[in-house]
């Protein structure tokens, strides 16, 4: 008796697992008990492109991967993508709640994982100060530009082996947090620098792991020793980023004049609109939990991307001597003098505007994009999928898709000229995603990336260090891809 009963519940169980859970979704690989289709994840295929092609060519533009127990619906087709999360977007706005990173943030704060009306009020508020810092005297361009020259001379004082992934590190570090709280990264300070990127750097590495995605859905599984290390290290080091960054915000209200409306930067601008909500329930979507968390997103989106990407745009070029050779071309012939390059400048510098896309495009630096989940019942390509279901505009597979980019794994700015040379825009080109959820510091990267790319190669001859001198593509693990480690050597151009 007991073994047909165990017998009829394995069968049940297994009706479950391979029929009645999955009926409702678009089609995808089996999804085993607690590790769904994470296994995929192996050796050869990470950091992922290879295996979303895989299942794309499998089972169609549209499937569904299981995160652990989270089935996740992946749109990999350009015109879906823009039919769906372009046209309706607003079917598309939400994330889902990851246990652990509600754990670790106390509740659904900050911008990235946020949702519903605090998500709307805080994304607002975001892109207002953003744009207000971009607005009148320029403030976040004058930013920017400091910390170009800074670089500039501290890279002539160093010319013979220079590591540039630190170099771009620590300048794009400094002109986030001069944004956030109100001072860069000198000697004085380095050390708080570099445990902030100590910490995030560990965080993201273990985050990436396809076995910290079972723990970010079981939190209670750090408990075992199998797990122990990867729930440790993302609590460890996000909990003690929150921290450092909540004292920078004490300090600040310590001496805040409240009398004026005026800020300069993002902290001091948030502690006085939260102010102005103190007598409303939690401050009126103002509390401090939400600024820690704001302060983390901000960092962290604004900080590693950009310097990854500056990081690979150097590889690539290096790398490619024709391209080399039309970069400083087009400076001899634009720009012509030592001067700084600025944005006024970026019109006339097409070539380099396109190297600057290319590297985007091949760097393609989120294998994965972030989670969506669905605000209402929509139906895609023929399925169903209900309300509430993550969904993933998979922007990697449109970058690498050789229907519109032939040839996707070469460098080729080109592709992104037109025959009399002016800059094409290609509407696949989408490394900040798109939709209503689209990066909200695209326009501080692409000035960031454009300032550093052309004033790096007007000052300066660079290439590869002779210990090393054709570095590897490969990308690193990690939430976003990095390069592997090269080094140059520079000679000042005039
Ligand atoms: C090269 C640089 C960058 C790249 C490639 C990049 C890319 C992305 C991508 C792909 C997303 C996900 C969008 C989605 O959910 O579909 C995103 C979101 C986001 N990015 Fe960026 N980003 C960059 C720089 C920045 C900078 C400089 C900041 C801040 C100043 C920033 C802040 C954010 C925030 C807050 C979000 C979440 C938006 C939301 O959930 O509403 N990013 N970014």
């Amino acid at each position: 008796m007991i073994f047909l009963i165990l017998g009829v519940l394995t069968l049940l169980y297994l009706f479950h697992l391979f029929y009645w859970k999955r009926r409702n979704l678009p089609p995808g690989p089996l999804p085993l008990p607690l590790l769904g289709n994470l296994h995929l994840f192996t050796e050869d295929v990470k950091p992922g492109y290879k295996l979303w092609e895989k299942l794309r060519s499998q089972y169609g533009p549209v499937y569904t991967f299981w995160m652990s127990s989270l089935p996740m619906v992946l749109v990999t087709d350009w015109k879906l993508i823009k039919q769906h999360f372009i046209k309706d977007g607003a079917n598309f706005v939400g994330r889902p709640e990851f246990p652990i990173n509600m754990e670790i943030r106390k509740g659904p704060y900050g911008i990235i994982d946020s949702f519903g009306n605090r998500w709307v009020q805080q994304r607002r508020y975001a892109i207002h100060i953003l744009r207000d810092f971009g607005l009148g005297k320029n403030l976040m361009e004058e930013k920017v530009l400091s910390e170009v020259v800074a670089m500039i001379d501290r890279l002539k004082g160093m010319k013979d082996d220079v590591d540039m992934q630190s170099i771009f590190d620590a300048s794009v570090g400094s002109i986030i947090n001069n944004l956030m709280f109100g001072y860069r990264f000198d000697e004085s300070n380095m050390h708080e620098f570099l445990e902030l990127k100590k910490r995030m750097n560990k965080h993201f590495k273990m985050a990436a792991e396809p076995m910290a995605g079972l723990v970010g859905m079981y939190p209670w599984l750090g408990n075992f020793p199998f797990f122990k290390p990867y729930k440790t290290v993302i609590v460890d080091n996000w909990t003690s980023m929150l921290k450092m960054f909540r004292e920078q915000a004490e300090e600040k209200l310590a001496t805040i004049d409240y009398d004026s409306d005026e800020y300069s930067d993002y902290v001091e601008a948030f502690l006085k609109e939260r102010k102005k909500h103190e007598h409303e329930e939690g401050y009126g979507g103002f509390e401090m939990e939400q600024l820690d968390s704001v302060c983390f997103d901000l960092w962290v989106a604004g900080m590693e991307t950009t310097s990854n990407t500056l990081y690979w745009s150097l590889l690539y070029v290096l790398l490619n001597p024709k391209v080399l050779e039309r970069v400083y071309e087009e400076l001899d012939t634009k720009i012509g003098s030592d001067r700084i390059i600025t944005t006024t400048d970026r019109p006339n510098l097409n070539y380099i505007n396109a190297t600057i896309n290319e590297t985007q495009r091949l760097a393609n630096l989120l294998p994965m994009n972030l989670p969506h989940a669905t605000s209402a019942d929509v139906v895609i390509a023929g399925y169903s999928i209900p309300k509430d279901t993550v969904i993933i505009p998979q922007i990697s597979s449109v970058m690498y898709d050789p229907e519109i980019f032939p040839e996707p794994y070469e460098f080729r700015p080109e592709r992104f000229l037109e025959s009399d040379g002016s800059l094409k825009k290609v509407e696949e080109f989408v490394p900040f995603s798109i939709g209503k959820r689209q990066c909200l510091g695209e326009g501080l990267a692409r000035m960031e990336l454009f300032l550093f790319f052309s004033n790096l190669f007007n000052k300066f001859h660079i290439q590869f260090h002779e210990s090393n001198p054709c570095p590897s593509v490969k990308k690193e693990m990690g939430i976003t891809m990095k390069a592997a480690g090269y080094r140059v050597t520079m000679k000042e151009r005039y």
